[in-house]
């Protein structure tokens, strides 16, 4: 496994433990959990139902306070939600009475860099672009597909700049062919603008398809159980997941998840 540390950048998760309730019917959802993402990495996290992936990623995003632990981003303690961490959720958490360009131009405002009005109309230019959203521009949410609002959440993401995007499942509502064409967009964005990224999902094969290292959850309370790395670097097209090498880690973490240790 490549050594993957450094406290003064991208995020560090050390021995953060978390219960919800308490006495008798208190839940032990993470336990002593050890994670550090380096700048610019794409880190997909994957676990039984219920293990605690989300609490882990609300409590990157400060949604959620640690009973124990420490998280550090870019070195900083995370006290809270703050700009640095954006979430994209799987609902699609997008300003239903803003047009698209208005929603992402709301990530430009949200910017440690705030530029000129015009300079900011052409920063959500490109993003409008890199998702596809240039010709709906004027449209709003409502008349949208799923994918196509769930491509506004993303845009908006990225046009805020954080130091880390947390997605939370982004793409568990869509068609499965949607799906693909959205992790072809995430791929296609995320090699252009290269953030560091921590990703839920459910799917072992999106997980691989999508991130330079898979995180293996146990089952509650929370441990990591491995961190698998994945060789692709950026060749990300969909013909890699009938590769041996794809086929073997798909399986490979399956069994992780079945073993439910
Ligand atoms: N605010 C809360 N109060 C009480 N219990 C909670 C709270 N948030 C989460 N839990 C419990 O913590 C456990 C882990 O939930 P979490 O949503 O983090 O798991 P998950 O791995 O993301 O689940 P899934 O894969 O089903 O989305 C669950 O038993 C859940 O009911």
């Amino acid at each position: 496994m490549t050594q993957h540390t450094t406290a003064t950048s991208g995020l560090s998760v050390r021995s953060v433990s978390k219960s919800f309730g308490t006495g008798p019917k208190a839940v032990s959802v993470l336990q002593d959990v050890d994670l550090d993402i380096d700048d610019g990495e794409f880190v997909a996290v994957v676990g039984p139902s219920g293990s605690g992936k989300s609490t882990l990623l609300n409590a990157i995003a400060g949604f959620v306070t640690p009973d124990r632990g420490e998280l550090l981003v870019n070195g900083e303690p995370v006290r809270g939600p703050g700009p640095s961490r954006c979430v994209v959720f799987q609902e699609y958490a997008i300003f239903p009475w803003l047009t698209v360009r208005r929603n992402i131009d709301f990530g430009t405002r949200l910017r440690a860099w705030k530029g000129t009005r015009p300079e900011r109309a052409r920063v959500t230019d490109r993003y409008l672009d890199m998702m596809g959203l240039t010709e709906f521009a004027d449209a709003l949410p409502k008349t949208l597909s799923g994918g196509m609002r769930q491509r506004v959440a993303i845009a908006r993401a990225y046009a805020v700049d954080p130091e880390i995007l947390l997605m939370d499942e982004p793409f568990a509502a869509l068609d499965a062919q949607t799906r693909e064409q959205m992790q072809e967009a995430l791929v296609d964005i995320n090699q252009r603008e290269r953030r560091t990224v921590l990703f839920v999902t459910h799917q072992v094969e999106e997980a691989i398809f999508l991130a330079d290292r898979v995180v293996v959850m146990s089952a509650r309370p929370a441990t990591v159980q491995e961190v698998v790395d994945v060789p692709w670097g950026d060749r990300r097209t969909h013909e890699i997941k009938t590769e041996p090498e794809f086929v073997r880690l798909r399986r490979h973490i399956e069994t992780l998840l079945r073993s439910r240790r």
